[in-house]
């Protein structure tokens, strides 16, 4: 008798601790809902992604779901789990909304940028180095001693004699660049070896030690910038790209822009 009273009973125990862990999962999904992102100034005719759906997707998205452990579940309709997914699929069906450009953005959006990422991203890398072209930090690198008589192009050159090498204009150069004043990122994709004429680190034995952690920084700086927000600009005309005085191309006219956070923000605060 105390035999068939344990074997019954066992089934019961069963669902009553499966409940238990679907009750548990439940409470648990709902205290990690990570809050909205917080309101920033918004651009109007962004097109932007509603932040209570990107909340349920990664929450969802995180959620074990007790039915798939005891498929059993279903039977007793005990798949709040699975209604809720199905739910949630329906209000995403926005075709017209779901661009490349979106859909790339939910993959990616799962983790922030970090170091290890920025050699993986060479487009964004390509993005750096055509900025650096056409608008070296440094345009006439920093001023160099000869230490003896040579000859720089063809040109005699005494001993102790101050030499500037203008970047700059080696960076636009039509002899050694198509379409030197066009920002074309892509051309950086080629393969082509441009270390002998993309200098904005100088290059030799006095080239500046630090580029390999300035590409990092600000690879990681920019990649971050546009993970977490949506860019626009604060009005109609495009922005004023005329260079003022200074060693380092300062901008005439200081960039104004405007930013929406992006829901991945909310991790970050979070
Ligand atoms: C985007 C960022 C940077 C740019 C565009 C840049 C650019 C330059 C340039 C053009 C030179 C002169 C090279 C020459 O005359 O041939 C230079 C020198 C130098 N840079 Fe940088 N630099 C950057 C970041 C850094 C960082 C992050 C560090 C240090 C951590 C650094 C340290 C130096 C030093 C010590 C020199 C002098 C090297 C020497 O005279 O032997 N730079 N840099």
């Amino acid at each position: 008798m105390e035999d068939i009273l344990f074997y019954t009973s066992l089934p019961l125990i069963f669902i009553l601790f499966t409940f238990k862990f679907f009750l548990q999962t439940k409470r648990h999904n709902h205290q990690n809902l990570p809050p909205s992102p917080p309101s920033l100034p918004i651009i109007g005719h962004l097109h932007l992604l509603k932040p209570p759906i990107m909340r349920d997707v990664f929450a969802y998205g995180g959620a074990a779901n007790p039915a798939d452990f005891l498929p059993i579940l279903n039977w007793f309709g005990v798949n709040g789990y699975e209604k809720k997914v199905k739910a949630l699929a329906k209000r995403e069906s926005q075709p017209e909304y779901y661009t490349d450009q979106i859909i790339k953005g939910l993959i990616m959006v799962k983790t922030l940028v970090d170091e290890p990422d920025i050699s993986k991203l060479p487009y964004l890398q390509s993005i750096i180095s055509e900025t650096l072209r056409l608008c070296p930090a440094a345009p006439m690198l920093v001023p160099h001693l000869s230490s003896d008589d040579c000859i720089i192009g063809g040109f005699d050159v005494p001993r102790d004699t101050m030499v500037l090498v203008n970047a700059w204009a080696v960076h636009r150069d039509p002899e050694l660049w198509d379409e030197p004043e066009s920002f074309k990122p892509e051309r950086f994709n080629s393969g082509e070896d441009f270390s002998h004429k993309l200098i904005p680190f100088g290059m030799g034995r006095r080239a500046c030690p630090g580029a390999g952690l300035a590409q990092r920084v600000v690879g990681l700086t920019l990649g971050s910038l546009i993970q977490c927000f949506d860019w626009n600009r604060v009005g109609e005309e495009m922005v004023d790209m005329t260079e003022g005085k200074g060693t380092t191309t300062p901008k005439a006219i200081p960039l104004e822009a405007m930013c929406k956070a992006r829901p991945i923000v909310s991790k970050v605060l979070s």
